[in-house]
């Protein structure tokens, strides 16, 4: 049966390079962010998680809505599709991997589609923040 996760990602960008994250056990860089829970909102869903895996919250009012990417899942199995809404915010502080997340890094669209692995969502959004 196939599946689809409603997620929410953040893209947070300085000097033409966006902010991503690595989670343990996954080899792929993607947008810090997660699942909406049932009876959130996509920017309380946008603002939890990126308080859990960053420590940093967002500058209220600074989320902008940038784009749907509707395409599989990463790392998960065969037929799960991710419908990932993302959004632009300011961050009010200095992000640093806390929780789940290993490692973070900042990424032009070239650096991200040179990696070995990589999330289908974010491959999509990067090539659309380089043609923008
Ligand atoms: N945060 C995030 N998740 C993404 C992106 N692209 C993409 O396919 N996903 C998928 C991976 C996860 O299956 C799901 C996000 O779930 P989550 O961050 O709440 O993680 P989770 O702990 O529930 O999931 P899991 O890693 O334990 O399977 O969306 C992305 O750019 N950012």
């Amino acid at each position: 049966m196939s599946e689809i996760l409603r997620v929410v990602g953040l893209v947070h960008r300085v000097d033409g390079r966006a902010l991503l994250v690595r989670a343990r056990h996954h080899a792929a860089f993607y947008l810090a962010g997660g699942k909406i829970e049932p009876g959130e909102t996509e920017l309380e869903a946008l603002r939890r998680e990126v308080v859990e895996e960053l420590g940093v919250d967002l500058l209220a009012g600074s989320e902008r809505f940038v784009g749907r990417y509707v395409t599989d899942a990463y790392g998960q199995g065969e037929g799960v599709r991710v419908d990932l809404r993302c959004y632009s915010a300011e961050l009010a502080g200095t992000p640093a991997p806390a929780a789940e997340i290993a490692e973070m890094a900042w990424m032009t669209c070239a650096e991200y589609l040179a990696q070995a692995e990589t999330a289908p969502a974010v491959v999509e959004l990067m090539k659309d923040l380089d043609a923008a």
